[in-house]
């Protein structure tokens, strides 16, 4: 990379935060993909918006003390990353994981940002979380949990100043949980929160958009060489909310989603995890909370493989919708060598960046998460314009309006990349289309 202006930055960057190795690999990631438009538009630097970019307006740190079922006190730790404002308030989930730390949430709140701006809709980006780990948690403990942590973060947020949702470890009982602690303190009802409760005010489709949305837009991607997922076999990682929606969506169009995973380890089903065998892994992850290696008792024919990856295993299409550097260069070689020639991201910077040079040198139809799982947020931004309306839209409505905004993040990307003499590189389209309309932003807003 030549230009001496984005290398500054990153310098200043790594000298900054040498200690965070994935909001460093995040913002190198992006970076590097937006010279061309840093050689035409010297006001950026002249504006400092790359300097001001990568740093977050704002981070809330707190200690969250809570009771545990045999009466101990435990003190967890609580973030909110308030990172960009240019587009509107800051939008984002909470990841409640025990590897929760500064340096992925400052990750995963820049690459909101940029995310946010594709869908379109006027939303900054932010995250948040906790280090705090629901496995194995009563309803109870991780009820005074959920209480304890909004009685902080309820005076950061507000309808229009910073809207929380879910993200891994975060779903609906504990969006439910936080939301009744922030209605009692301020004593008011809005749309504080999204991923709500359908009778408190959530979205229709909102639990389904991120993984219909990473397919919707793998859809797109496949149309451009007039293909669709009939008779597609794919792999699918992860079995939380986002694997769970991206596999029913995979059935319903026709694909053969052959794997599931968790932390623990994968397992293969050559006949297809069909609408059934998906009910029956909605039940065992939302309700039993238990592990994904039980399935292979309830169907003896798949196999489980402990402490690996799907990666290995021969498919058209690659779904990756666990969590962060799931993929590394090696495996991605394999899905390569194997034959897949679509991979669109549910989670967040599953590839790391060796699987990425893999993925685009061998013109993979490669979608980075920031453009492929922004059917999520997206729906989000939705609820919170039902919730401002004192209105609900059908699942029709919301579904129709999930589709074109996917088609409308692929197409600026696809458009984005075209123009920089790069067609067919969605990492680069989606960067510069995210990274022009928010730098446009500050610039007007001055020196902020
Ligand atoms: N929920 C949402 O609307 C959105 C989620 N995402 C991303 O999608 C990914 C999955 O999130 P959700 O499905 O919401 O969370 P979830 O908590 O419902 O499910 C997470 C899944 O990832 C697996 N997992 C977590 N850590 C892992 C690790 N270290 N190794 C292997 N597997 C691991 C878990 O076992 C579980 O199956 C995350 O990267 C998240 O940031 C992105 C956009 C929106
Ligand atoms: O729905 C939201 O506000 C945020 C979803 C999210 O955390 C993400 O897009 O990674």
């Amino acid at each position: 990379m030549a230009n001496a202006y984005i290398q500054d930055v990153l310098a200043q960057v790594k000298a900054r935060n040498s200690h965070e190795p994935e909001f460093l690999q995040a913002v190198e990631e992006v970076l590097e993909t937006l010279e061309p438009v840093i050689n035409e538009m010297p006001e950026l630097q002249e504006n400092a918006i790359l300097e001001r970019m990568v740093e977050p307006e704002r981070v809330i740190l707190f200690r969250i003390p809570w009771v545990n079922d045999a009466g101990k006190v435990v003190v967890n730790r609580g973030y909110r990353v308030q990172f960009n404002s240019a587009l509107g308030p800051y939008k984002g989930g909470m990841r409640f994981h025990p590897s929760v730390n500064l340096s992925i949430l400052k990750f995963l709140g820049f690459e909101q940002v940029l995310k946010n701006c594709l869908t379109t809709l006027p939303m900054g980006g932010g995250k948040g979380g906790s280090d705090f780990d629901p496995h194995g948690k009563s309803d109870g403990e991780v009820m005074r949990f959920c209480q304890s942590l909004m009685t902080e973060l309820y005076r950061h947020i507000g309808t229009a100043t910073d809207v929380p949702a879910g993200d891994i470890g975060v779903g609906a009982r504990e969006i439910g949980f936080m939301y009744g602690q922030y209605k009692r303190i301020a004593n008011e009802s809005s749309g504080i929160l999204t991923g709500k409760g359908l009778s408190y005010g959530g979205s229709l489709i909102r639990p389904e958009a991120t993984g219909y949305g990473a397919v919707y837009f793998a859809e797109n991607m496949l149309a451009t060489r007039d293909e669709d997922f009939r008779g597609k076999v794919c792999a699918v990682s992860g079995s939380g909310n986002v694997a769970q929606y991206c596999t029913e969506k995979l059935n319903e169009l026709g694909a053969r989603v052959v794997t599931l995973s968790d932390s623990n380890g994968f397992i293969y089903d050559a006949d297809g995890i069909d609408a059934e065998k998906l009910a029956y892994v909605m039940e065992l992850k939302n309700v039993k909370r238990g592990r994904i290696s039980e399935y292979v008792k309830k169907y003896p024919k798949a196999t489980y493989t402990a402490d690996q990856r799907p990666w290995s295993v021969k498919v058209d299409c690659a779904f990756p919708c666990a969590t962060q550097n799931e993929i590394s260069g090696k495996e991605a070689q394999t899905l390569v060598n194997n034959g897949c020639r679509v991979v669109s991201e549910g989670a967040n910077m599953p590839s790391t960046p060796e699987a990425i040079e893999v993925f685009v040198s061998n013109k993979v139809l490669y979608a980075p998460g920031k453009a492929a799982n922004a059917g999520g947020v997206a729906v989000s931004g939705l609820e919170m314009t039902q919730n401002a309306m004192r209105l609900s839209w059908s699942r029709e409505e919301v579904d129709a309006r999930l589709k074109e905004i996917m088609k409308n993040i692929h197409d600026n990307s696809w458009n984005a990349a075209k123009q920089f003499g790069n067609e067919g590189n969605y990492v680069m389209g989606a960067n510069i289309a995210a990274f022009l309309k928010v730098a446009n932003a500050m610039v007007a807003h001055g020196v902020v």
